[in-house]
């Protein structure tokens, strides 16, 4: 018993200790320390070797003597460069020692810049393949100087003359020097003659620009043919110049009576005929000189370049990598995110008692049971039930409420049938439920492993499988769910899936958060992740203008990018994107690298309540043609009632996330089934993309998980700013109507005064202060404006305050009352 606990306690300290070393060995300051230190004995080494060569005679006797202190070596590197010297030289492999210290060198060089592990062992293989040549060719060459092989060296030599002879040597070692040339720098035979081929292509070349060069030079014809087409352009000139003449002509009568005039159209047409006649001459000579040699061989060149362009580029410089300017970005680890016990512990009484219940009740309603299946999962165990022969589905499915209501658990849900099963499905809740965690899903394989350009890891499902969904492919998200049922852990789940999977470059959010608390942590990724209009200084959205203004200028960027692509002649954002990366899009004419765009808004019913119209129409626009140019969108509401949820935006977002609802007609507004009033909240939820609906338990990632990625990301290098959204000018603030005092809104008065005492002319103000629509306000704004006490409109800032104070502002409406 004593043996056992001490075993027990020390297990969990060394298992402890173990991770916290790799741990460190990991880290950027070991990497850096272990390969300087390589570098450095590679000096030592190198060193050692040269003085070697010049001492090892004299050193010998000190080897022995390692330890006495009197004994001096004469080795520059001391006793220990000489007894290293000695053994990887003088016993070892003689001069091919020294690529040991080359090999040392590069392996530090290697660890320094984070090569992978297995190119330093690569590396290390070829280099001791050489040095095993390097040492048996010397020991075969030079018989005499066995410092040069070394011992191995001269030994392995000694060895295979005595097998295969001096010429059968030289055979095998010509052969092991022209595979090794061939299988590590790929010098093939055919590589070789393409090489040789290139070379004197180039040499061609280089003559004949070099012919042509001194033709120019030396060739007076070529002269004459410059004068020729100087000459040709003169008389183009004088022809020019004649028709100018006869216009001149053409004026004469109504000019005559000016005497000066007719003099000088003379000198006009004197020159003329002096410049005439040059031509016949030229002609002449064009015809002598017609035979010189055109050189077209250059143009075709090229053409010939400019098609290849792109490949150059990429030949020279690599395809173009968009994570480039963060290349050290490190994703986020797995151990910020929370463990919790996930073993789902099944009660075979639990089990057996549902079991009972559920064909009994069938019983009940005349509904025999062939087969009972129970599927556990992490909050609801699924029997799966194959009826009696000859009774029909639609019976029990007609049944659902009355079996249901028998059930009477909580959050329980018929499928009749499960899709693509001839079986009855009825889920019931377990009464012990097991945590998802988001360190389970986003560590699992599926989601690690998955190729999808959006993915998310949404939970597991009734069979413990993680669930990852696509959002490129949804291509919007629409979520609902009544108060504390899960939606905001669930907006959480999505966000920290695509922060594991995909770098700053490749994806940007926009965070609406009317709620002004649930997104607030994402703050802190704002260089990294997040998306913004120019000029505003928190990139999380929190009032409804500015979310009309992020709306209109998403709208832009879609056009914008929607213009890219038509220039790229691609379909979809992904094509795009792979041909940017090829260097086939040239960034000069305004191409760049497009990152998806994901928008997220929190409370939904909030903002069409606020602003109606202005939020739904630009919506429903980017739902509907936003998906092949990357940007998605994801709308959670805790009210899912068809006038928030209307029409045109559910026909547009095919898919949907219904977390536990108060009643079925919410359920059907969101899913357009009933089943999301029996769920059984916790982040008990339903996903459907069109189809079949999917009953999935949510991961949980808790606020402190979510602070700890936001904190380790944000503590990272970062961009210099957000990533900027076109700018948005609001058509209709700009309005400078004169608004007739008689038509001014009741609280015009006070508004002036709000605005005026907080200096600030925001319609925001307007709507916190007086309680207010958005478009009241706005309005009022615009009266405030007409009336001279707020300034024009100022793109996304605040509008300048014209009046300083109270006194002011009085007198100000005293004078037009007056007028
Ligand atoms: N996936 C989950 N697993 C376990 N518990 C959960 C899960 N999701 C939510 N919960 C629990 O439910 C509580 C409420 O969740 P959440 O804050 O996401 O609700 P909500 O729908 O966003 O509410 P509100 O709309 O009022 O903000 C959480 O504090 C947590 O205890």
């Amino acid at each position: 018993m004593a043996k056992k606990r001490t075993s027990k306690k020390i297990a969990p300290i060394s298992s402890d200790i173990k991770p916290s070393i790799f741990a460190f060995l990991k880290t950027r300051q070991a990497q850096t320390i272990l390969g300087s230190f390589l570098v450095f004995f590679s000096i030592f080494l190198t060193i050692a070797f040269i003085s070697f060569f010049f001492n090892w005679q004299e050193d010998q006797s000190t080897l022995t003597k390692l330890t006495d202190k009197t004994v001096r070596s004469k080795n520059l590197l001391g006793k220990i460069g000489a007894s290293l010297s000695h053994f990887f030289i003088y016993k070892g492999f003689g001069i091919g020692a020294f690529l040991i210290a080359f090999q040392v060198f590069l392996s530090g060089i290697y660890i320094i810049f984070q090569k992978k592990f297995s190119k330093i062992i690569i590396s290390w293989n070829w280099g001791l393949l050489a040095m095993l040549w390097i040492s048996i060719t010397l020991g075969f060459l030079h018989k005499k100087y066995a410092l040069l092989s070394g011992i191995v060296g001269f030994e392995i030599n000694e060895y295979l003359q005595a097998f295969i002879g001096k010429t059968g040597l030289t055979i095998v070692l010509a052969f092991f020097l022209i595979a090794y040339l061939v299988v590590r720098y790929k010098l093939t035979f055919d590589a070789f003659i393409e090489k040789m081929k290139q070379k004197r292509i180039e040499n061609q070349e280089k003559r004949l620009a070099s012919e042509n060069e001194t033709k120019t030079l030396d060739d007076d014809s070529e002269k004459t043919e410059n004068q020729n087409i100087e000459l040709k352009n003169t008389i183009k000139e004088t022809k020019e110049k004649s028709e100018f003449e006869l216009s001149v002509e053409n004026l004469k009568p109504t000019i005559s009576k000016h005497s000066d005039v007719g003099s000088k159209k003379e000198e006009l047409t004197l020159k003329v005929e002096k410049e005439l006649e040059p031509e016949l001459k030229v002609e002449e000579t064009v015809e002598d000189i017609n035979d010189v040699g055109i050189d077209i061989a250059i143009g075709r060149e090229e053409e010939h370049s400019t098609e290849n362009l792109s490949d150059k580029l990429v030949k020279d410089f690599g395809e173009f990598d968009p994570t480039l300017e963060l290349a050290n970005f490190k994703f986020p680890t797995f151990n910020l995110l929370k463990q919790y016990n996930e073993t789902i512990s099944i009660d075979p009484e639990e089990l057996e008692a549902n079991k009972d219940r559920i064909v009994e009740t069938l019983k009940n309603y005349k509904i025999g049971i062939a087969e009972i299946k129970a599927t556990v999962g992490p909050t609801i165990t699924l029997y799966e039930i194959v009826p009696e022969a000859g009774i029909r589905i639609s019976k029990i499915k007609n049944l659902e409420d009355d079996i249901a209501l028998s059930l009477s658990a909580l959050g329980i849900r018929i499928i009749a049938p499960i899709p693509g099963k001839g079986t009855i499905g009825i889920e019931v809740p377990n009464k012990k439920s097991t945590i998802v965690s988001m360190h389970s899903v986003i560590s699992s394989k599926k989601f690690q492993e998955s190729p999808m350009e959006l993915p998310i890891a949404l939970g597991k499902t009734i069979s413990n499988e993680t669930f990852v969904v696509d959002l490129a492919k949804m291509p919007h998200l629409l979520m609902a769910g009544a108060t504390g049922q899960g939606k905001s852990v669930g907006l959480n789940a999505v966000l920290t899936s695509l922060l594991y999977k995909k770098h700053p470059a490749e994806v940007k959010f926009i965070l609406v958060d009317p709620k002004k608390v649930e997104l607030t942590l994402f703050n802190k990724i704002e260089r990294h992740y997040l998306a913004k209009l120019p000029d505003v200084e928190e990139a999380i959205i929190t009032d409804t203008t500015k979310v009309v203004h992020t709306l209109n200028s998403l709208c832009i960027e879609m056009d914008n990018r929607y213009d890219l692509l038509k220039a790229a002649m691609v379909r979809n954002i992904k094509e795009y994107n792979v041909k940017f990366k090829q260097r086939k899009l040239n960034p000069n004419d305004g191409h760049q690298f497009l990152p998806y765009i994901v928008l997220v808004i929190d409370e939904f019913a909030d903002l069409i309540m606020t602003a109606g119209k202005e939020v739904e129409t630009p919506i429903a626009r980017l739902a509907q043609l936003a998906r092949a140019i990357g940007i998605h969108l994801i709308v959670a509401t805790q009210r899912p009632s068809v006038n928030v949820i209307t029409g045109i935006i559910k026909a547009n977002f095919p898919a949907r996330i219904a977390f536990r609802v108060t009643s079925k007609i919410d359920s059907r507004t969101i899913l357009d089934a009933g089943g999301a009033d029996q769920l059984i909240g916790r982040g008990d939820l339903l996903y459907t993309a069109g189809n079949d609906i999917n009953r999935i338990q949510c991961a949980f990632v808790d606020t402190p998980e979510v602070e700890k990625i936001t904190d380790f990301i944000g503590s990272q290098k970062a961009y210099a700013e957000a990533y900027l959204l076109p700018e948005y000018v609001d058509d209709e603030s700009g309005t400078t109507v004169d608004i007739d005092i008689a038509d001014r809104d009741k609280l015009f008065r006070e508004a002036a005064e709000i605005i005026v005492i907080a200096q600030q002319g925001s319609a925001s103000l307007l709507q916190r202060k007086l309680k207010l629509g958005y478009n009241r306000a706005g309005r009022l704004i615009d009266q405030l404006e007409a009336a001279g006490i707020v300034g024009g409109f100022e793109g996304s800032k605040a509008r300048q305050v014209l009046v300083t104070d109270i006194v002011a502002l009085d007198q100000l409406l005293e004078n037009e009352k007056n007028q």
